[in-house]
């Protein structure tokens, strides 16, 4: 009993020490960069920050209290310094994903471990998804699926042209009757969206209301999941175990009870189910969705795919084609909401564009060269970028200089959109949410906020349905500031953030009312 006791004693102790051990022992020579708090000898600042879903807004205030450059965690260094963007994430730079983003892998319901093309940190397999999944996002496949979103942007007018008149059902949680929770609004018009470009199919949330989703497991069972929370919750737990990267999987093992930790493999049987009821339908009628276009090439060629991968690539599709987009869109709407001058300015561009005969809906083709409409949608992913937190990459071997600091192979590095688009020296009055920024700046000014205006990431692994984000925040968002005023709960309300993956927004309850007679 007692060498037990001894045994054990001995084990804290030496868990204990290690940390303080390799601090001091400072192999990577990561001592130099300053550390809040404990953050560079013990991985808990960070899980603790993560743990309060507020990881960028902590390092934030760490970069403003210490400089340029801060440990984050014994392993992890941040950079605010701009040169960094570049040294960094660039095509020349030679960095990996790091072993963070193990924590979006693990067996399927097959039992196979395939990684995505987000997570993948091996560089032919990243090469080889980029290009078949290239073609399902570029522009063209993108316009080309218009008329599909048209018909559930009008669903959505359709609700709410109904709360408008009838009123909104009583939500027992909302704080005051009569009001909606615009952003699960807009989260269900993302996944009915993707739903019908991605398998020719919506999720039907608009029309149930709910995001009450179908699952199917690797045996063929079906259940009913509520797919919103399910996907909030598996990216808050995946992130926060990802803090002690290499021991995510014993981690997750121990934690097999937890919701979170469950969350990740129910998500991935609701895609599941999506996929089989796409290959039972067959393609849509009239277009070409995004899993036509990612299952064969422009010449119809079969690219061969096994269904692990069809799977894979399919939660992609559903995880990233959601969270990401709903998250600007409420943003973008929120930040409107609060900025009346903006809100008027930006309608005196729609309402011309609209027909006094048109359905309500705008088309891609009537708001594509809108430019305060984009100055609007770019001032919110600078305000609020949707992925606010550095996006952690891997030291090569040899190490490497960033932004004029020599770091150590092995080292994770990373630079926080949030804080470079608050840094006053490229954004003036960088707090301000001010559209005409976009528009007045010209030549050196202009090239220095193009180049640091980062919310779809840069280089190698920037985000690949950025065409595809733009355009449904373009028809969506004209669309409902020509067609609705929209009340804030209190005027001063600020819209909390909840860090997850994604900096996504906390519920946006509003009054909705038509602007013009019901028969527009
Ligand atoms: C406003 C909306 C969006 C924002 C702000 C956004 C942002 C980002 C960012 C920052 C990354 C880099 C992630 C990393 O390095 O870990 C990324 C990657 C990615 N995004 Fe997006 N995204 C958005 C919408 C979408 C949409 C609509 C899709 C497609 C359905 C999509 C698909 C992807 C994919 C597949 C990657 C991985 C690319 C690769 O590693 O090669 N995103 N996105």
């Amino acid at each position: 009993m007692l060498l037990l006791a001894s045994l054990a004693g001995f084990a804290i102790l030496v868990g204990l020490l290690r940390p303080i051990f390799i601090y001091f022992k400072d192999e990577k020579g990561l001592r130099k960069f300053p550390a809040p708090s404990i953050a560079g000898l013990s991985n808990w600042w960070m899980a603790v920050i993560q743990f309060r879903a507020a990881r960028t807004k902590y390092v934030h205030k760490a970069h403003e209290k210490l400089g340029p450059v801060v440990r984050i965690q014994p392993n992890h260094v941040s950079f605010t310094d701009p040169r960094a963007i570049p040294d960094i994430y660039s095509f020349q730079s030679g960095m990996m994903k790091d072993d963070f983003y193990e924590t979006f892998s693990g067996p399927d319901q097959f039992g196979v471990n395939e990684h995505s093309i987000t997570n993948t940190r091996d560089r032919l397999v990243h090469a080889r998804k980029r290009k078949f999944l290239s073609s399902a996002f570029a522009l063209k496949s993108v316009v080309n699926v218009d008329p599909i979103v048209h018909t559930v942007i009008l669903k959505l007018t359709g609700i709410f042209d109904g709360f408008c008149t009838y009123g909104p059902p009583q939500y027992p949680d909302a704080p005051k009757p009569g009001f909606v929770n615009l952003y699960k609004w807009i989260n269900l018009f993302t996944y009915d969206a993707i739903g019908e470009m991605a398998f020719g199919q919506s999720f039907g949330f608009l029309d149930m209301g709910d995001d009450l989703a179908t699952a199917e497991t690797g045996d063929g069972k079906q259940y009913k999941t509520h797919i919103i929370p399910t996907f909030q919750n598996s990216s808050y737990f995946d992130v926060l175990v990802a803090t002690w990267a290499p021991l995510i999987d014993q981690l997750k093992r121990f934690t097999w009870f937890l919701d979170g930790n469950r969350a990740g493999a129910v998500f991935m049987d609701v895609c599941n189910y999506k996929v089989r009821e796409r290959m039972r339908n067959g393609k849509p009628e009239g277009f070409r969705d995004f899993f036509e276009n990612f299952m064969t090439d422009k010449q119809q060629g079969e690219h061969n795919l096994d269904y692990s991968e069809i799977l894979r690539e399919s939660n992609i599709m559903i995880a990233a084609g959601n969270d990401t987009s709903a998250t600007a869109m409420g943003n973008v709407m929120f930040l409107l909401i609060k900025h009346p001058r903006v809100m008027a300015k930006l309608r005196e561009e729609l309402d011309p564009v609209m027909p006094a005969d048109g359905d309500g809906a705008f088309a891609y083709e009537q708001v594509k060269d809108l430019k305060y409409l984009k100055a609007c949608l770019d001032e919110a992913m600078r305000r609020r970028p949707p992925v606010s937190m550095g996006l952690p990459r891997e030291v090569p071997k040899g190490g490497a200089t960033i932004a004029g600091h020599y770091v150590a192979e092995g080292v994770s590095v990373s630079v926080p959109a949030y804080s470079i688009h608050h840094d006053a020296s490229l954004f003036p009055e960088p707090y301000e949410f001010r559209p005409e920024r976009w528009l007045e700046a010209e030549g050196e000014q202009k090239k220095v906020m193009q180049q640091n205006f980062i919310p779809f990431s840069v280089g190698p692994r920037a985000c690949i349905g950025r065409n595809l984000a733009y355009f449904e925040q373009q028809i969506l968002v004209a669309t409902l500031v020509h067609r609705y005023n929209f009340e804030l709960v209190t005027p001063d309300y600020e819209l909390p953030v909840i860090e997850r993956l994604n900096a996504n927004p906390d519920q946006l309850w509003v009054k909705v009312t038509r602007r013009f007679p019901m028969q527009a």
